[in-house]
């Protein structure tokens, strides 16, 4: 608003003139003495503008700002070695085969990408049946990519998602009962396998998102049976909520499931007393780091996480969803996509995560200096 609007803004509003006049006659004697009058009155704590006045001063009152090595950046891989699929529902975001990885990575190793999650993405007909063989085949994508990635990028830490969803012909997270429940304990005791077999592969850390209950107990406990515990991370997908921000997601890995939904394992979006619940459970499970998924609808999540967890890192999945809304919306000119991919981010990092993993990856390297 001009200066000129603004006063027939007030002109209109004031109906009398004089009282204007007498107003503002006020005004410039307080003006003269508001320097005295601040000590005067003690007024100073509102006084706010100056202390972030300067870029530099705006970036330190951020607890954390983010840098690429907070980063993960996930990976769908096809069993078709030279696939190289665009996913409609996922901008940018491609399915691909081994073949398609190294000459994909090389350049963002070299910007400064630090960590990759790998979701393995049968499409060979029958590679899918109940029990999610395909999950750790040795020949099977994420086996492949891990021994792939780790002898191309020495540096590169790799997570490895562990469940059976992308793998299993119902398309649930686990074995399923005649009844089409889950069976917890032939569930926690499949995904603990191939927990183990990505760790035993060269993964540096491996990322139940199954979430049956238990399963973070009996990972670990497998991998400290296979003498390997010392050298993996495990990162549970702890308070992962049910809803509609998956959908992208289930079209890039053919996820979704065949009948029924996930409310019975995921969590309920209100639930966050359960949440509260799982992210103990599985501290006392063993858990190194625990996870939030999806991230911008769960910030108060991220920050109870926090708060329990205050001795682990907490991660937080923007998920699918998220960044098709975000990608969707700056397409219809809500906002510039590189202003809310940073304004959405640092909601995340101010909520207490340490650890991002985002489809946002590779623009963050070119928009990141650090
Ligand atoms: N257990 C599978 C899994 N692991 C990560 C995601 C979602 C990631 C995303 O939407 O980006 C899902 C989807 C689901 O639970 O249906
Ligand atoms: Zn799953
Ligand atoms: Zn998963």
């Amino acid at each position: 608003m001009s200066f000129s609007s603004l006063v027939s803004d007030i002109t209109y509003r004031t109906s009398d003139r004089d009282d204007l006049r007498s107003q503002a006659s006020r005004a410039r004697s307080y003006a003269s003495t508001a320097a005295t009058s601040v000590s005067i009155c003690g007024d100073i704590s509102s006084q706010l503008h100056g202390g972030y006045s300067h870029p530099l001063a705006r970036a330190w009152q951020a607890e954390r700002q983010l840098t690429k090595s907070m980063l993960i950046y996930p990976l769908f891989i096809s069993d078709q070695p030279d696939e190289e699929t665009l996913i409609p529902s996922l901008p940018n975001q491609h399915r691909r085969g081994l073949n398609r990885l190294v000459p994909f990575l090389a350049p963002l190793v070299s910007k400064g990408l630090k960590s990759v999650i790998l979701f393995g993405v049968p499409i060979a007909p029958g590679a899918k049946d109940a029990l999610g063989t395909a999950a750790d085949d040795p020949q099977g994508p994420v086996i492949q990519s891990i021994r792939l990635l780790r002898r191309a990028f020495p540096d590169l830490f790799i997570v490895a998602d562990v469940c059976l969803c992308e793998y299993t012909s119902h398309g649930h997270c686990g074995i399923l009962r005649d009844d089409g429940s889950l069976n917890n304990a032939l569930s926690i005791d499949r995904i603990s396998d191939v927990a183990m077999a990505y760790a035993d592969a060269g993964a540096h850390c491996v990322a139940p998102s199954d979430m049956n209950d238990g399963r973070i107990r009996a990972i670990k406990l497998k991998l400290i049976e296979g003498g390997i515990a010392h050298q993996v991370v495990l990162m549970s997908y702890s308070a992962k909520f049910s809803g509609c921000l998956y959908g992208p997601f289930r079209d890039a890995a053919g996820s979704c499931p065949s009948f029924g939904d996930r409310r019975c394992y995921q969590l309920p979006p209100g639930g966050r007393g359960l949440a509260r619940r799982a992210i103990a459970r599985d501290i006392n499970e063993g858990a190194d780091i625990i996870m939030v998924k999806p991230a911008s609808q769960y910030l108060d999540i991220i920050s109870d996480a926090k708060e329990i967890g205050k001795d682990l890192p907490v991660a937080a999945y923007q998920v699918s969803g998220e960044f098709a809304m975000i990608h969707a919306a700056a397409k219809a000119g809500v906002f510039d996509l590189k202003a809310m991919a940073f304004e959405a981010t640092e909601g995340i990092l101010r909520a207490g995560a340490t650890i991002v993993v985002s489809y946002f990856t590779p623009e963050f390297l070119d928009w990141l200096s650090n």
